[in-house]
């Protein structure tokens, strides 16, 4: 039978066509940003339409009930928008440091291949209450989720989970992440 276009697809269904495209189409680079890693790069996944709507609809699955979507700097900042949209609420940008004006909330963190810090207003929006969804593009040592959820905890807001396009399973992100229902639409 024919599906009609515009049919709601299932969470099923979404997640199965994200998990082809991202292992179809992700760019593996050895030794990048420095050696030893293998870096993930999801660029032409996010380039191709089929496989962008699959992941922005996937993650929309299990970001139900949330009324703020948070995209982490700087692939999250994509993904972020494209599920919030999805949901039918707004998107904060969670920033690298330094690009913000005061007043903000800062958190440091390290990553797999160095450290940061990231920044989200303290003043507005008003966080308090508000259920947080926080999107990022990879999950590996899981630092930078980290970072993200605890920066919207002290603002007030109540982190009801993490989800990422792509799981580095054996950096284990997901432990760190433990407080959090976390969801990876691949795995590797
Ligand atoms: O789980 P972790 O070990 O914390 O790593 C995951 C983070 O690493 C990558 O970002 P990166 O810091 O390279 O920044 P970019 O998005 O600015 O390229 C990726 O986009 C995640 O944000
Ligand atoms: N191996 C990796 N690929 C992509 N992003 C990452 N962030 C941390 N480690 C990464």
């Amino acid at each position: 039978m024919d599906v009609p276009e515009d049919a709601i697809p299932t969470r099923a269904d979404a997640f199965e066509r994200a998990e082809a495209a991202v292992s179809g189409l992700t760019r593996w680079c050895d030794d990048f940003p420095t050696p030893g890693v293998r870096f993930a790069d999801l660029t032409p996944v996010f380039a191709d339409g089929p496989g962008f709507r699959a992941v922005i609809e996937g993650l929309a699955a299990v970001g139900a009930g949330a009324e703020i979507v948070a995209g982490v700097d700087a692939r999250g900042f994509l993904l972020g928008g494209g599920v919030a949209m999805e949901l039918g609420c707004g998107v904060l940008a969670v920033r690298k440091a330094g690009k913000l004006p005061p007043p903000v909330h800062s958190q440091s963190y390290s990553l797999e291949y160095g450290a940061g810090t990231l920044e989200i207003p303290s003043d507005a929006p008003d966080l308090r209450g508000r259920r947080a969804f926080v999107i990022d593009d990879v999950l590996a040592t899981g630092g930078t989720l980290l970072a993200a959820a605890e920066l919207l905890t002290r603002a007030g807001a109540e982190v009801v989970g993490v989800a990422v396009v792509l799981e580095i399973e054996e950096l284990g992100g997901r432990a760190r992440l433990d407080q959090y229902p976390v969801t990876s639409l691949m795995r590797v």
